[in-house]
Formats: C-alpha cells, sequence, structure tokens
C-alpha cells in the first residue's frame, strides 16, 4: 500500500487530433502508467487488439456492464458506445498508479463531477486546423471515407467543450506536444506528491512566526 493516490489523466481530442499516439508515447516514457481500457460495442480496425486497445463488446454486455455499475463513466459517441471500466482504476489509483484515459468530453465530464474529481488532470488536444484535422483521418488509413466524414462532421461538437479540461494542447508539432504533455504530469505530480505534508510545514511556519512577536 502507499499514502499516494494515483491520479487520473484525461486525454480528450477531436478524432484525428493525435490522442492516441500521444497516449501510446506516454506509456512508453513511463510504465508505471496505467492505460484505462475501455468497452466499446464499435468494430474494431485493423491492428487493433482486444484487451489491449479496447474490450470489443457487444450491445447486450455493454448495457448489462453498465446497469450492473461496472462502468466509471460511459458515452454514446459516433453511434456507439463506450466506457471506462471502474474495478482496474480503482485497483490501480489505490496502489498509487497514475491511469490514463483516452475518452471523449462527456466522460472527462463524470469523472471530474464523481468522487475522483479531485483526483482528475484533464487535458483537451486541439489540432492546428480543420483542413488538418481531416488530413490526419485520411493518412491514418483506418476508416472509411462515410466514417470520417462523420467524424468531421462531430469534430466541433467535441472542441467546443475545450475550456472545461485543466490544459488545452495545440498538437502541432508531435514531439513538442509529447514533452509539454510530460512537463505537464511531472509537475502534476509534485503538485499532489507535496500537498499532504503543506498544511503540516504551513503550521510551523505559523509558529515561527509567532515566536517573531
Ligand atoms: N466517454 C468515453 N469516450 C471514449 C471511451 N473510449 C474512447 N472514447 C472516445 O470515443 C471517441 C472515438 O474513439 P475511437 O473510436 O477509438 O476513434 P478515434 O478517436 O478516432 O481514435 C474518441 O473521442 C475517444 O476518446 C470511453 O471509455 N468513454
Ligand atoms: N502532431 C502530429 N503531426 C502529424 N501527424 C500526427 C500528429 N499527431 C498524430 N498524427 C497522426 O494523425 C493520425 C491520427 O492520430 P490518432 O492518434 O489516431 O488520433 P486520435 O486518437 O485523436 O483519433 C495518425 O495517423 C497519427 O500518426
Amino acid at each position: 500500500m502507499t499514502d499516494r493516490r494515483g491520479l487520473l489523466i484525461i486525454l480528450s481530442s477531436p478524432s484525428g487530433a493525435g490522442k492516441s499516439t500521444l497516449a501510446k508515447q506516454l506509456m512508453a516514457w513511463d510504465p508505471s502508467l496505467k492505460f484505462s481500457v475501455s468497452a466499446t460495442t464499435r468494430d474494431p480496425r485493423e491492428g487493433e487488439v482486444d484487451k489491449r486497445d479496447y474490450f470489443f463488446v457487444s450491445e447486450a454486455d455493454f448495457r448489462k456492464a453498465v446497469s450492473q455499475g461496472e462502468m466509471l463513466e460511459h458515452a454514446h459517441v459516433f453511434g456507439n458506445n463506450y466506457g471506462s471500466p471502474k474495478s482496474p482504476v480503482e485497483a490501480a489509483i489505490g496502489a498509487g498508479r497514475d491511469v490514463l484515459f483516452d475518452i471523449d468530453w462527456q466522460g472527462a465530464q463524470q469523472i471530474r463531477t464523481s468522487a475522483l474529481g479531485p483526483y482528475t488532470l484533464s487535458i483537451f488536444i486541439l489540432p492546428p486546423s480543420i483542413p488538418e484535422l481531416h488530413r490526419r483521418l485520411i493518412s491514418r488509413g483506418q476508416d472509411t471515407t462515410e466514417t470520417i466524414a462523420k467524424r468531421m462532421r462531430k469534430s466541433w461538437d467535441e472542441i467546443s467543450h475545450w475550456d472545461g479540461y485543466d490544459y488545452v494542447l495545440v498538437n502541432d508539432s508531435l514531439e513538442e506536444t509529447e514533452e509539454k504533455l510530460k512537463t505537464i504530469i511531472k509537475a502534476e505530480r509534485m503538485r499532489v506528491a507535496q500537498q499532504p505534508r503543506l498544511s503540516d510545514h504551513v503550521r510551523r511556519l505559523q509558529t515561527e512566526f509567532e515566536e517573531l512577536k
């Protein structure tokens, strides 16, 4: 057991802005991070692995998990259901590990307003431009023209929630965005680590100050 509870680090962005790429880089940078593998009713993309990228589940199984209270949050996105299984997150943060989420604004809002709200760090990733967002969705080479068009039409729904996040980054250069994310995570870890000792320290400063009089 540890006295440090893990952080819930949330990445959101419109589809194609780069959050899955950045999440993978963060996982490679710090293997102690735990990626929250979501459950989804959408079909796997080529190269996606069940239980590593997503738990690919049926509508019935998804609804059952939600009704049994097994999801920390869940939302309907681009015509499919997505949700974050609760127990792996609770186990990880209880053991002092930070958990990384790649979820939409609805999920971020649900976690922020839950009992775990004080332990969240939310980061929104903006694309440099809308044409570049489109180019990235095409260059990913994973979705049909129709799916890409749907994601582009929905991109503003996601972008319009940018200002509810703790940090907002424009993912222009991938290397620079990665560095900024690491800096944010390091700073937040430091803030959280020193918090429990701060009130004791300030009380001691107050005593010393009173002794001056
Ligand atoms: N609320 C919520 N959103 C999720 C979850 N998992 C993925 N998403 C979001 O659902 C959207 C679609 O994800 P995905 O189908 O992987 O497409 P991509 O964003 O284009 O890679 C993205 O905004 C994800 O961040 C989840 O567990 N909960
Ligand atoms: N900063 C960047 N510059 C150029 N291409 C990028 C950048 N970030 C991500 N990409 C590319 O854009 C595509 C979409 O990225 P991805 O991480 O799948 O987005 P998301 O998870 O937000 O839908 C991928 O092909 C990825 O390699």
